[in-house]
């Protein structure tokens, strides 16, 4: 017998446990089918943004390596719970199952030998992404070879770690390993780090992760891992490095793997994405498709806000939709963490958008002497004539939190003049912003 729902949502991530939790708080009959009970809570919080920058600040507060992994587990494991409660509590069912499509309407779940069919008004494919796999022979069968989940349940800190690629996750891993004493080795294929942010901000960061003890390779082609004992042979450019770990990390794909889409009229995208329209809905009405399954950004916020465009569709509020997000900030958090929002310089050149620019040094600023951290730099991008602001980076301590004022203003047209003249507390690394903006 088919069982049926008002609402199926397929995997338990950002976007999908908060649109289960509302619609079944407004009375829908709610199904959430997610594969793996240790993924309860979804990427973020078990593999993803919650162990790692946990792991970031057990390592700043000097917590040694079996320290930090048993601080990642007991958040991660309280989240982890909290994330299963909410749920449950909202009457939510909760299946432990592996969800696959046996046509535009059923959905097969299975767990262990148990098959079940369910059907639903509407479904909702929230299946995440998972880590590209390079070219390489014998990268998954190669001993000490991992990728980030991987690398967050070794059993002892490895003395030297050859990363393989240099994009976020591969920074943030490298800058934490750094803290904790490991030899770091950053291959990246491209001929410049994180190419979307300012290229002088850029240099800083790296000048910083190398004084950390960080080393780079640019334009690096791998083309080989292999095993000497427990030892890792990675070749690149015609030369063999030795590690104890090598992790991967050259991007993530969504994951449509075993979903049965194949079964069903669901449009993919030549990336193998799940194409979705304005309101991330797929090619088949009423399937819907959120997160980093339909190939837009990869962020947990980003994530959050396709529940946005969901739950309003669903709910009747068809205001606001993908075509309407601006201005999307993000962090790398190497240290300090780098933030940004809105245009790049190079950017403004390109299409022809007048602006004048500002920059201010970390070292200038009180509040940096205070956190005994100078590193780093304000840049803003600002419009000589609207006053709009047109973008900024912080490279700060707290660039994190400060980075998100800077977004609101965006959103809202408030004129860099506002900032210029606004009380801000003392000392904080926000009131910096008075002096950046006094363009
Ligand atoms: C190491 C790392 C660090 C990151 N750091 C940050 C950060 O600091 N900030 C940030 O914003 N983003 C960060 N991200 C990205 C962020 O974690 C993801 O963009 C976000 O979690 C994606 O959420 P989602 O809603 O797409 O689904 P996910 O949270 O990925 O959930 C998908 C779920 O679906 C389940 N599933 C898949 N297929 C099936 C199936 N067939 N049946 C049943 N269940 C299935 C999976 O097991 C998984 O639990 C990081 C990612 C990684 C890997
Ligand atoms: N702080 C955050 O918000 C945060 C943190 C981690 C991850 N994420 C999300 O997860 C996504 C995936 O992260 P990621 O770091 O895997 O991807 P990424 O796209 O950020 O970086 C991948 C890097 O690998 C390089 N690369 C590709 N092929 C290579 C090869 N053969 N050899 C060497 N280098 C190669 C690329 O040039 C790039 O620099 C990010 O795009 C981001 O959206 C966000």
């Amino acid at each position: 017998m088919v069982k049926s729902y008002d609402l199926l949502v397929i995997g338990f991530g950002k976007a999908g446990k908060t649109l289960a939790a509302k619609m079944s708080a407004l009375g829908k009959n709610v199904a959430l089918i997610e594969q793996d009970a240790d993924m309860y809570g979804g990427t973020c919080i078990n593999i993803g943004c919650i162990p790692t920058k946990t792991m970031m600040v057990a390592a700043e507060h000097n917590l040694d390596f079996s320290q930090t992994m048993e601080r990642k587990e007991v958040v991660t494991t309280r989240l982890r719970q909290k994330n299963q409660a909410s749920l449950t509590e909202a009457g939510v069912d909760l299946y432990n199952a592996k969800a696959r499509f046996i046509s535009n309407k059923v959905v097969e779940i299975t767990t262990g030998n148990e098959v079940n069919q369910l059907t639903a008004d509407i479904i909702v494919i929230n299946t995440g992404a998972t880590s590209n796999t390079l070219p390489i022979s014998d990268l998954l069968d190669t001993k000490n070879v991992v990728d980030s989940t991987g690398i967050q349940e070794l059993e002892k800190r490895p003395v030297t770690l050859g990363l393989i690629g240099g994009g976020n996750i591969g920074l943030e891993f490298a800058s934490l390993y750094a803290k904790l004493g490991t030899k770091v080795t950053v291959f990246e294929a491209g001929d410049t780090l994180l190419p979307r942010e300012e290229p002088s901000v850029v240099h800083l960061a790296k000048g910083y992760l190398e004084e950390d003890g960080v080393t780079f390779k640019l334009n690096a082609r791998v083309t080989s891992v292999t095993n000497n004992g427990d030892k890792v042979i990675l070749s690149a450019d015609d030369v063999d490095y030795t590690f104890d770990v090598v992790m991967y990390a050259t991007g993530r794909k969504p994951n449509i793997e075993g979903l049965g889409i194949e079964n069903t009229s669901i449009a993919l995208t030549e990336q193998g994405a799940i194409r979705v329209n304005d309101y991330c809905e797929s090619s088949v009405p009423n399937i819907y498709a959120v997160g980093d399954v339909n190939g837009g950004l990869q962020f947990t916020y980003t994530s959050l806000d396709d529940f946005r465009i969901v739950f309003g569709k669903l709910t009747g509020n068809e205001d606001y939709n993908l075509s309407k997000r601006q201005n999307v900030p993000t962090t790398t958090f190497i240290e300090p963490p780098l933030s940004s929002v809105g245009l790049k310089e190079s950017q403004l050149i390109e299409q022809g958008i007048p602006y004048q620019s500002n920059e201010l040094l970390v070292s200038s600023m009180p509040r940096a002497h205070v956190n005994d951290d100078l590193r780093g730099v304000y840049k803003v991008h600002v419009h000589p004539e609207t006053k709009e602001i047109l973008g900024a980076t912080l490279f700060s301590r707290e660039s994190q939190e400060n980075i998100n004022l800077i977004k609101m203003a965006m959103d809202n047209h408030i004129p860099y003049t506002y900032f210029k003249n606004q009380v801000f507390t003392h000392p904080t690394m926000a009131e910096n912003l008075n002096d950046v903006f006094n363009v």
